[in-house]
């Protein structure tokens, strides 16, 4: 796999980031949608079983075992998930999977063991991750990362809804020429009643999938990073996540400068390499102009929202 799938962009290079992989890591077992990975047991809504080879135990392979993720990355897609994995990776102790997985939302039906199969391999005290940004507004996956491990630790990126549903509609641009404007898809009927049925607006409803997360874990595992801070200041958001997670501060403001071509920080040298590197050109992309009656419409929309998320996570992100 090349890194540059990972790290796009350099002084004076290019790229994209492509599949969503990273550095080094080995795609996941690619199998059909539909198609079932042959050989693996179904995951169970129960914690799995504690006997030699059961989905719940580590499996020795090589070097160090491969073990369920002890902390994840949840949410929210264009947030700045991918920054703050690859900004993690720099760490010693912290291994993680390069790809998306979506076991929790996607592939529940692979198994607990298929799922496992997919993670680097660890030493003791070295911590296993992942990342899938759709399992925050997916209804199943609390209940589902509970029955795996209640001790999940789990990271939500966060950032002004707003900038993030244009992020997301940017993106879909991006796939689909012609789509049609983000206000039409935004309002019902011309500038009627916000549209929460859209995604991109749904998404950024925190407050409400924060609920749904509540009912299984406690507040005391999450940990919601800035999205904006994290570009504002990436070492001290970095910082409060290796604290959350218990780890030694290793990564710092050494590690990073802020690239002005690209417009956000960059790593000074990515994992495993001796070269700067900024991400790829689908992380930071130009947002399309949207007239700032819309944006303020949306503003006003999601402001009892954001307090209400203030208010449950004691954090305010500034939004408003
Ligand atoms: N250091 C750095 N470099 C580049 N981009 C950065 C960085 N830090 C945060 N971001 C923001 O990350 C946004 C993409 O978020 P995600 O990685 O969560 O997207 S995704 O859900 O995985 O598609 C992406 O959103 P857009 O700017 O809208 O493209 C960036 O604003």
């Amino acid at each position: 796999m090349s890194r540059s799938l990972a790290w796009g962009y350099e002084p004076g290079g290019g790229g994209d980031w492509g599949t969503g992989r990273a550095l080094g890591v080995p795609a996941p077992p690619q199998v059909p949608p539909g198609a079932r990975a042959p050989a693996v047991p179904a995951a169970r809504a129960t914690s799995p079983a504690r006997r030699p080879g059961a989905p719940g135990l580590p499996v020795a392979s090589g070097s160090g075992l491969r073990r369920f993720p002890q902390a994840l990355i949840v949410g929210v897609k264009k947030g700045g998930t991918r920054a703050l994995l690859e900004f993690l990776r720099l760490h010693p102790d912290v291994r993680a999977l390069g790809s998306e997985p979506h076991f929790f939302d996607r592939c529940y039906d692979r198994g607990l063991a298929w799922y496992r199969s997919l993670m680097p391999r660890t030493l003791d005290g070295q911590i296993t991750m992942e990342k899938t940004p759709s399992y925050f507004v997916t209804q199943e996956a609390p209940r589902r990362i509970h029955s795996m491990s209640p001790d999940t630790k789990l990271i939500v990126v966060v950032r002004n809804p707003v900038t993030r549903a244009i992020s997301d509609y940017a993106q879909t641009l991006s796939k689909t020429p012609g789509l049609p404007s983000f206000r039409a898809l935004a309002f019902r009927h011309g500038l009627g009643p916000v549209d929460t049925a859209w995604s991109a607006i749904r998404i950024g409803l925190y407050a409400q999938h924060l609920e749904n997360w509540l009912r299984y874990f406690p507040l005391s595992h999450f940990l919601f990073v800035s999205g904006e801070r994290l570009v504002s200041d990436p070492a001290g958001e970095v910082g409060r996540v290796q604290d959350f997670l218990g780890l030694k501060r290793v990564v710092t403001d050494k590690h990073f400068y802020f690239n002005a071509t690209k417009g956000f920080p960059c790593l000074k040298k990515a994992q495993g390499s001796s070269r700067p590197r900024c991400l790829g050109k689908s992380k930071g992309r130009p947002h399309p102009r949207v007239p700032q009656a819309v944006v303020q419409r949306l503003q006003d929309f999601y402001r009892p929202f954001n307090r209400k998320f203030y208010q449950m996570t004691s954090q305010d992100f500034g939004w408003d």
